[in-house]
């Protein structure tokens, strides 16, 4: 691994609404994700997990204030978003990884050996050639997790990457992620497991469609925050318009469709984390 590449800049979510066709999916999002944190993604079903990660991987516009964040980006999308239908080798998907950086000056071989050894890394030796239709879940997430060591990013997003994997798989590929956040990456995943958030996340951000609480996964990740999770997705309007009077009014007071009285302090996503 190449321990010179670029270092993590911080990245700051301002006054932050996601969403579709006008409707938000997530709001009133403001915090900063420290360069080289290792955050956990958590929420309900809807909670807009899946949406932020979107927004910082810029596959999605923001519909109100700003993502500010500088450098490459690697993004694991949710399996069943990625087409497996396409003609690819493992070898073909995993040399993916190397587009942003490959250029003329890297030959053939160098290029095989690089992916070989990513292929190598995650315990797929010998699949080269094996058409990504035909590998398991598990394999072929193991194909992707190939493809992000050779994007070799400083920063790693992550959309529910175990979901479908075997136990032996995912301590494989929590090791990986661990060895990232060694080397000082950031590294941000969206994950429905708590035993395992508590486990290897260091940091959490609980979202119901705005942040409920951000900061070390302990504090976070409380029966209280988790209550308030569960009450506020429920109490959500799906057809509720973007919060046009958020800005004018500062607060808030405006009218809106969906329930704000479960906000309790240290709501508004404020990485709560001194160190
Ligand atoms: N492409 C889309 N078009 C319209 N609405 C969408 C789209 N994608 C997501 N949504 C809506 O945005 C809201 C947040 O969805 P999102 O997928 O971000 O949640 P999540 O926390 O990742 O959920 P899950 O845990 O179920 O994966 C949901 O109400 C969802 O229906």
């Amino acid at each position: 691994m190449n321990v010179s590449r670029q270092q993590p800049a911080p990245i700051r979510l301002v006054g932050l609404t996601l969403g579709y066709d006008r409707h938000p999916a997530v709001h009133h999002l403001d915090g900063t994700v420290r360069a080289g944190d290792l955050l956990a993604l958590v929420g309900p079903n809807g909670a807009g997990k899946s949406t932020l990660l979107k927004g910082m991987a810029g596959e999605i516009r923001c519909l109100e204030g700003r993502i500010e964040r500088a450098g490459a980006l690697a993004y694991m999308p949710q399996a069943d978003e990625i087409d497996r239908s396409f003609p690819l080798s493992v070898m073909d998907l995993a040399g993916m990884g190397l587009w942003r950086r490959s250029g003329a000056w890297r030959s053939l071989r160098r290029n095989s050996r690089a992916i070989e050894a990513a292929l190598s890394a995650v315990g797929l030796e010998g699949f080269e050639a094996r058409p990504i239709g035909t590998l398991s879940g598990g394999q072929f997430r193991r194909a992707l997790f190939a493809r992000l060591i050779l994007q070799d990013c400083p920063v790693v997003l992550l959309d529910e990457p175990f979901t479908g994997i075997d136990a032996r798989t995912v301590d494989d590929l929590l090791a990986l992620i661990a060895a990232w956040h060694a080397e000082g990456r950031t590294v941000i995943a969206a994950l429905h497991d708590l035993a395992q958030v508590r486990a290897h996340f260091p940091s959490t951000l609980l979202l119901a469609r705005e942040p409920v609480a951000w900061g070390p996964t302990s504090r976070v990740l409380t029966q209280e925050n988790l209550a308030r999770a569960r009450n506020l997705s429920e109490a959500w309007d799906e057809g509720a318009p973007i919060c046009a009077g958020r800005q004018a009014a500062g607060a808030h007071d405006h009218a809106h469709a969906h329930d704000h009285a479960a906000h309790g302090p240290g709501a508004h996503g404020h990485h709560e984390d001194a160190a």
